[in-house]
């Protein structure tokens, strides 16, 4: 019911997925899409309710429906005068301080019927606290959740007298709000060519994430020979559709567009690809990660000498794929580096950067290398891809809202759930159920639940990134054993 209020309102300012929005006054919706729970892809989202091909247009918002800093702006003198004086901050901090701002309106915002459809909650690195973060466990990972927790309560600070001479509420003002608005800022911004900090497009961010690399499946839609259904004004946006396969705003239609990336059957989920990011990155920025990315990369860590050697090819190309393999400039750099110095004459230099093998011999060394180096990264693990993947379903059992444990099941559980129900003070709510005599399900407080879905996300991330080191090892066996000829 309140989504269709809010769809009503967002018809009124013009928001359309239909050629003819004047027709359809009571939702913006249901010509091309609808919102719908997708549990295994991001939850709510947007669905196709008729064959959509690669490239139309299937949503419209005007630029009036934006919030913008410049929106925002615009309808409030108190606001404009406090972005003016504050010019040195960033506009991303700016953007944060509207929206903070423009939630302690109320209902009288202008934009109310979005603003209480934003999730409440978001599980971005930056809101990851010490047992969260701890369970990354990974070096790199854990730094990463640092130096965006820092990089979070520095950019709080440095907004504070701005929230201030807002007047913001307390409530408004506080770190947890600022976490707030700056995930909504991180995760819900759409690229705009006039603010960095991008803008809040109204249902244009119900759009769930395809990673890169996957929009080239064309067959399981109509045939984009067709002649095309009629789309909403096609023709405004269509010279743009080249080059951007799945939005942005155009000038000339004074709106942002949305397009469909591929081909989509009636009931599939629409996506939208917001950019090309690593599982840790998607983590920072959008709080999930996937458990296939085209696009993830795992490092590990490597000899000094063999980075200073890798010159020619920039460190964060050393790497190994989400499928295990080892990324090219990983193996063309070991490759150089196992030859013995007085060896690296032209002809190794000349098949090094063509990319060649350089001998049975040395690619054999290569991949024992690599092997060796992956097995000894994942042994000084605290935990096994065995123990996480267990670890994995009991954090499932405890987050099942009917949850009723058996003494034996809790007996089981291993150290990290173990510190993980001490740290949270939860053993008697656990205890005083397994008996099983109260017939009643454990019921976790919200913030407890809040802390095991980011848990969850670590184990779930570092999981991921063993899985891979494991596949890297059996690649690079069978490799070897091929070079062999075993
Ligand atoms: C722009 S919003 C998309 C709409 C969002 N699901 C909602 O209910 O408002 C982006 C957020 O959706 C979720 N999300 C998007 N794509 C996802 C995916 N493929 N898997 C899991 N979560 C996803 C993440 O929480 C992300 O920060």
């Amino acid at each position: 019911m309140d989504m269709e209020m809010f769809l009503r309102w967002a018809a009124e300012l013009g928001v359309s997925d239909s050629f003819d929005s004047s027709r359809f006054r009571d939702s913006c919706l249901g010509h091309s899409l609808s919102v719908a729970d997708f549990p295994l892809a991001g939850g709510r989202g947007l669905g196709a309710v008729r064959e959509l091909r690669k490239g139309e247009l299937v949503l419209k918002v005007p630029r009036k429906a934006l919030l913008t800093t410049e929106t925002m702006v615009a309808k409030d003198q108190a606001l404009r005068d406090a972005v003016s004086v504050h010019g040195s901050l960033s506009s991303t901090q700016i953007l944060s301080v509207c929206l903070l701002y423009e939630m302690s309106k109320g209902k009288s915002s202008f934009w109310y019927q979005y603003l209480v459809h934003l999730p409440r909650d978001y599980d971005l690195l930056a809101t990851f606290g010490e047992f969260e973060k701890q369970a990354l466990q990974v070096e790199d990972a854990v730094w990463a959740a640092e130096k965006a927790i820092a990089k979070s309560q520095s950019e709080w600070k440095e907004a504070g007298a701005m929230m201030k001479e807002l007047d913001l509420k307390p409530k408004f003002q506080s770190l947890q709000a600022w976490l707030w608005a700056s995930a909504t800022i991180s995760s819900r911004t759409l690229h705009i060519p006039w603010d960095s900090a991008g803008c809040l497009c109204p249902v244009g961010d119900l759009f769930n994430y395809d990673a890169p690399g996957d929009a080239s499946n064309t067959s399981k839609g109509p045939e984009s020979q067709a002649s095309p259904p009629q789309t909403i004004s096609t023709s405004e946006c269509q010279s743009q559709s080249e080059k951007l396969t799945d939005g942005g705003f155009v000038e000339d239609a004074n709106a942002y567009c949305l397009y469909a990336r591929r081909n989509y059957q009636l009931g599939e989920q629409v996506l939208l690809c917001y950019g090309t990011y690593t599982n840790l990155e998607l983590l920072e920025h959008y709080g999930f990660t996937l458990e296939e990315n085209p696009n993830d990369k795992v490092f590990i860590p490597l000899e000094a000498s063999l980075y200073s050697l890798a010159s020619s090819w920039p460190k964060d190309s050393l790497y190994i794929h989400q499928d295990g393999k080892p990324s090219f400039a990983l193996v063309s750099t070991l490759r150089l580096w196992l030859v013995p110095q007085s060896q690296r004459d032209k002809s190794v230099m000349r098949l090094v950067y063509a990319g060649s093998q350089i001998s049975v011999k040395n690619e054999i060394l290569v991949m024992k290398w690599i092997s060796e180096k992956c097995g000894s990264v994942l042994r000084d693990l605290p935990t096994s891809v065995l123990e996480d993947t267990v670890l994995l379903q009991d954090i499932d059992k405890l987050q099942d809202p009917g949850l009723r444990l058996e003494p034996k099941e809790t007996e089981a559980f291993g150290i990290e759930i173990r510190a993980f129900l001490d740290v949270n003070g939860l053993w008697d709510l656990i205890n005083g159920d397994v008996t099983g005599f109260s017939g009643k399900a454990v019921e976790f407080s919200r913030k407890t639940n809040r802390i095991m879905s980011k848990w969850r996300l670590s184990v779930q991330w570092r999981l991921r990134y063993k899985r891979t080191l494991a596949d890297c090892i059996s690649y690079c066996n069978e490799k070897r054993n091929h070079l062999s000829g075993v």
